[in-house]
């Protein structure tokens, strides 16, 4: 697949299945997150993989944190089975003098972006996702985050259930100014 292809037509797909991406092809997909722009190269990210047991065992973490903040438990404890395979994406930021947490988070972001290209790049797909399970401290606390941690994104990885017809075009001209 061409780079400009990849950049220009990539999209995200909800309804994911198995096969998920193993192996090499799983490892290509995380260092291409770790490939993502790094000011200072504080590598201010971590992945936590998850896949097979361990989507049980995110369930039972998301149903446990909905049950405690007046969430859907019912549907918490779903969530992790729409993907055979996730990929957490935790900010991890260092202090540096010059290099403001933002930036770092905003890294952590870019890694996500660039995962889910490598997975569409090898034929898979996947989906960013947020919601309250990524801002929840009881999360945080069952996923070992540390204080100073904070999930950027919930990164679902599979292989695509539904063919997207046409990706959104946005005309450029209402989103560039000129000086
Ligand atoms: C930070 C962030 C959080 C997101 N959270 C969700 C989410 O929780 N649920 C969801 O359906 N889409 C979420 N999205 C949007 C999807 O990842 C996706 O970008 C959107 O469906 C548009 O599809 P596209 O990537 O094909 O343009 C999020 C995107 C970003 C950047």
């Amino acid at each position: 697949m061409k780079a400009l292809d990849l950049l220009l037509n990539r999209h995200s797909c909800a309804r994911l299945a198995s096969p998920a991406p193993e192996g090499a092809e799983l490892e290509t997909i995380w260092n291409a997150g770790l490939r993502a722009p790094d000011h200072g190269g504080l590598s201010p990210w971590r992945f936590i993989h998850v896949s097979g047991e361990g989507l049980s065992k995110l369930a039972g973490i998301f149903e446990q944190a909905a049950l405690a903040e007046e969430g859907d438990a019912e549907k918490a404890k779903t969530m992790p089975f729409r993907a055979p395979l996730i990929t957490i994406v935790v900010a991890s930021p260092k202090t540096h003098s010059k290099v403001p947490e933002i930036e770092q988070v905003l890294s952590a972001g870019c890694a996500v972006h660039a995962m889910q290209m490598a997975a569409y790049a090898q034929g898979y797909n996947g989906i960013w996702r947020t919601g309250p399970m990524a801002y929840s401290s009881i999360v945080n606390h069952e996923l070992g985050l540390a204080e100073h941690e904070s999930i950027v994104g919930y990164l679902y990885l599979g292989s695509p259930q539904i063919k997207v017809s046409k990706t959104r075009e946005l005309p450029f001209k209402d989103y560039v100014s000129w000086l």
